[in-house]
């Protein structure tokens, strides 16, 4: 894909999208278009031929992709600033904004603008993300124009908008929990014996196997899990305490509280 794209209110996850792109071979850094109100942070980008502005309106005249990745309650603010630039015809515009509708973004542009939502993790640095994504408008070309762009940072999946709080929660808060739960794992393991750096070493490239056998072999996780606890051994004494200190529990509750904190 040659359009240009541009990401209005490049921050945290914005950056995480705009290093995934440039890593592919197939983009071109003069593609890519990044606004921030402090543009300082962005020098990385511009230094490899991105265009970096503070002014939204430009950005979005000189895109066909427009992506918003400016906080929720900045969405309204920016699509009013950059309104008089957006033309239906041409702009495909992809929200990123936790918990903001389709018809919400529209409202502020046409019921007939190309719009899409989009839910990538900040894994999307490493091209590793998923996102999730629904729409309105969008003709199968423009599904697969921008399938094609989530899929070259990581993988896509189409879901109805009426699970895209579900998506947030599950795949972008999601990446938060791993890394949470890779945390205590490192804490563990110093308190038995590993300096931080071997922890750290072991439980990364334990997680990445745990992952990659779950999507290489196609399973779920107690398939496997069955497999590593010998009876009477020590995985099930370990993974018993866990659960009798709530790990699953607290977990499954965590991904509620994340979710009703959406729909609030
Ligand atoms: N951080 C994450 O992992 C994820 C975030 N999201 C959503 O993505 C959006 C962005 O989140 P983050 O990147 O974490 O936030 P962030 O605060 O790091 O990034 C937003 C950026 O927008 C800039 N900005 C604010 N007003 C602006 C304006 N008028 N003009 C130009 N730039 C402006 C800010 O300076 C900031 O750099 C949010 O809507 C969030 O719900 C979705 C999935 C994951
Ligand atoms: O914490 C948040 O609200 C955002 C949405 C998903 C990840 N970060």
């Amino acid at each position: 894909m040659k359009k240009n794209i541009a990401i209005i209110g490049c921050g945290n996850l914005g950056k995480s999208i705009a290093h995934g792109l440039l890593q592919n071979p197939n983009f071109d850094a003069g593609q890519l278009i990044l606004t921030r109100r402090n543009v300082t942070s962005l020098e990385e980008f511009a230094t490899k031929g991105v265009r970096v502005f503070t002014d939204n309106a430009k950005a979005a005249a000189e895109a066909e992709i427009v992506i918003l990745g400016v906080k929720p309650y900045n969405v309204k603010p920016i699509m009013q600033e950059i309104s008089s630039e957006l033309d239906i015809s041409k702009h495909t515009i992809i929200s990123l904004a936790t918990g903001v509708t389709l018809s919400e973004i529209a409202s502020e542009i046409s019921s007939d603008a190309v719009i899409f939502r989009a839910m990538p993790n900040v894994a999307a640095d490493i091209q590793e993300s998923v996102t999730c994504v629904c729409h309105q408008n969008a003709s199968d070309t423009q599904v697969q124009e921008v399938n094609e762009l989530f899929n070259s940072i990581g993988i896509t999946i189409p879901i109805d908008e009426n699970l895209m709080e579900a998506a947030t929660v599950l795949g972008a808060c999601g990446i938060a929990y791993v890394l949470r739960f890779m945390r205590a794992m490192i804490q563990g393991g110093i308190q038995i014996g590993f300096d931080s750096a071997t922890a750290s070493k072991i439980v990364n490239q334990t997680m990445k196997g745990a992952a990659e056998l779950m999507i290489q072999n196609n399973l779920h996780p107690e398939e496997v899990i069955d497999k590593v606890t010998t009876p009477k051994g020590c995985t099930i004494v370990g993974l018993n305490e866990m659960e009798h200190h709530g790990f699953s529990s607290s977990l499954v509750r965590g991904v509620l509280a994340s979710f009703e904190k959406i729909e609030k």
